[in-house]
C-alpha cells in the first residue's frame, strides 16, 4: 500500500529530518508514535498534504506502487488525510449536510443516506446536526464530522494525525471503536504521541 524508503525532508531553515524506511501492507492498522517534534506530522504532510513547506528527497515514495509525486492530485482518489485539528477547517458558511454533499461530489459519488445514517450511528453523532452550521458544535462533535468526512468517501487508505488530542475519554472510545469497525476494508494509518494508546488498537506500531 504504502514504501518509503531514503526519506528525507529539509526545511528552509536547514533542519533535516531523516525516516527509516517503512513498508505498510493493505488492510493493516498502523500506528505512528514519537515524541513530540521528532516528525510524524512533517512525515505525514509531505506525502498527503497539499501545502508542504519543505523539501523532499527519497529513492522509494510509493503508494499502491505508483510514485507520490508524480501522482499529484490522484492520490485523493483512493486516500483520506485528517491533518492535525483537520476538524478547525471545516468550512464555517455551509452546514454539515453540505459538507457531506461537497465531499461526495469531490469524488465522484451519489450521497447515499443509509451509508450517512449508518456513520452518523456509528459515531453516536445525532442526525439533527446534519443542519448545523460548524460554530453550533461541540469540539468532540466536529472532531467526529472531521472523521465521518474522511471516512465517506471509502478510501483505501485512511489517514488520522492526532485524533485522540483535546477530546474526552468518551468520544475518544467511541471513535476508537469506529476505527475497529472499518479497519478490515481500509488500511489505517493513526499518529499518535501516546505508545501505549496506540499499541492496544493496532496491529502494527511504527515508532518514527
Ligand atoms: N516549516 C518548517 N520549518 C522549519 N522547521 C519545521 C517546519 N515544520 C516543522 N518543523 C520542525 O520539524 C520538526 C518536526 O515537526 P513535526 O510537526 O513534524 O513533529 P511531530 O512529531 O508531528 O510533533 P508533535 O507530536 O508535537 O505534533 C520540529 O522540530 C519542527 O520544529
Amino acid at each position: 500500500m504504502l514504501e518509503i524508503k531514503d526519506y528525507i525532508i529539509t526545511f528552509d531553515n536547514n533542519k533535516i529530518i531523516k525516516y527509516d524506511d517503512i513498508k505498510i501492507y493493505e488492510h493493516e492498522f498502523i500506528g505512528f508514535s514519537g515524541n513530540s517534534g521528532c516528525g510524524k506530522s512533517s512525515l505525514l504532510d509531505s506525502l498527503f498534504g497539499i501545502n508542504f513547506k519543505g523539501q523532499v528527497s527519497y529513492s522509494k515514495a510509493n503508494l499502491l506502487n505508483k510514485d507520490l509525486l508524480s501522482l499529484g492530485k490522484e492520490k485523493y482518489k483512493y486516500i483520506s488525510y485528517s491533518p492535525q485539528f483537520s476538524q478547525d477547517a471545516l468550512n464555517p458558511k455551509i452546514n454539515v449536510n453540505e459538507h457531506i454533499q461537497l465531499t461526495l461530489k469531490g469524488n465522484g459519488l451519489n450521497y447515499d443516506e443509509k451509508k450517512v445514517f449508518n456513520i452518523f450511528n456509528d459515531l453516536l453523532l445525532d442526525i439533527e446536526l446534519l443542519n448545523y452550521y460548524p460554530y453550533m458544535l461541540s469540539g468532540g462533535q466536529k472532531q467526529r464530522i472531521a472523521i465521518m468526512l474522511s471516512v465517506i468517501k471509502n478510501p483505501r487508505l485512511l489517514i488520522f494525525d492526532e485524533p485522540s488530542s483535546a477530546i474526552d475519554l468518551i468520544t475518544l472510545k467511541t471513535i476508537v471503536n469506529f476505527m475497529i469497525k472499518i479497519k478490515d476494508h481500509t488500511t489505517i494509518i493513526m499518529v499518535s504521541h501516546n505508545y501505549d494508546f496506540l499499541v492496544k488498537l493496532c496491529d502494527r506500531v511504527i515508532k518514527i
